[in-house]
């Protein structure tokens, strides 16, 4: 793996949110030279596509200036359409063979929740898992009994040469953990985008991973 962490942003589009105020905020933080930064637009299932378009063309010159990778959550249609690297998938949207036949080199990142789903979705083409969820979040409603880093260690293991990036309630004080789990990054939505000072936020996550030395003798 060439990148030893690597930090992977979720917008919040969610009634009362300023996701563009929050990624230029968040973007203005400069990236350690040992850390990759991806973003990832993830709008709610009621944003249209027009107005998910619309994010996205408007994070991709700032993500470029800032040297991040751009995602795009669920709809690949869109990512294709505004030019982004690639996009995410999980269990209610496409399979991730099929995702990977839509975005051909595009960058594929699919969830996964057991070592079993992690082989199968590695296979398949996903270029990195998003595991989780790590600890209770607030952010997604729905989702399954956290895992824990034991649980991302056991997915992290079954799957030696994928990223496994950890989500879910994840905090700069959580990252040791889970990187010492096997986690290669962290997935982050509240820790930044509800912060009083997102760019702070960013900058404690980066210093997380400069502290543990994430990955260096990957
Ligand atoms: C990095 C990362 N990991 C997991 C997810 C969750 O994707 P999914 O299960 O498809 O749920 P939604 O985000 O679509 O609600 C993710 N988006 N990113
Ligand atoms: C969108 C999402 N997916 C998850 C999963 O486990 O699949 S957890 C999650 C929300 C993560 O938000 P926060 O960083 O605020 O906890
Ligand atoms: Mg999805």
């Amino acid at each position: 793996m060439s990148q030893p962490g690597r930090l992977h942003l979720l917008t919040d589009t969610r009634p009362g949110t300023r996701p563009l105020a929050v990624l230029r905020a968040a973007l203005a933080v400069p990236v350690p030279p040992a850390v990759g930064l991806v973003v990832q637009v993830r709008v709610e299932d009621a944003w249209t596509d027009r107005d998910a378009y619309g994010l996205v063309a408007a994070a991709l010159p700032l993500c470029r200036a800032a040297g991040a990778a751009c995602l795009v959550n669920d709809r690949l249609d869109v990512a294709l359409a505004a030019g982004a690297d690639g996009g995410h998938v999980g269990a209610e949207d496409l399979p991730v063979d099929a995702a990977r036949r839509v975005l051909g080199a595009g960058v594929l990142g699919a969830t996964c929740r057991s070592a079993a789903a992690a082989r199968d979705h590695a296979a398949a083409g996903a270029d990195y898992l998003g595991v989780g969820p790590a600890f209770a979040t607030g952010t997604k409603e729905g989702l399954p009994a956290a895992i824990g880093p034991a649980g991302v260690a056991a997915v992290a293991a079954a799957v030696p040469g994928t990223p496994v990036i950890a989500i879910g309630g994840v905090t700069p004080d959580r990252v040791a953990e889970l990187c010492a789990a096997g986690a290669y990054g962290v997935a982050a939505v509240s820790a930044v985008t509800a912060a009083a000072d997102p760019a702070a936020a960013v900058a404690a996550f980066y210093a997380a991973f400069a502290a543990v030395g994430a990955g260096a003798s990957r």
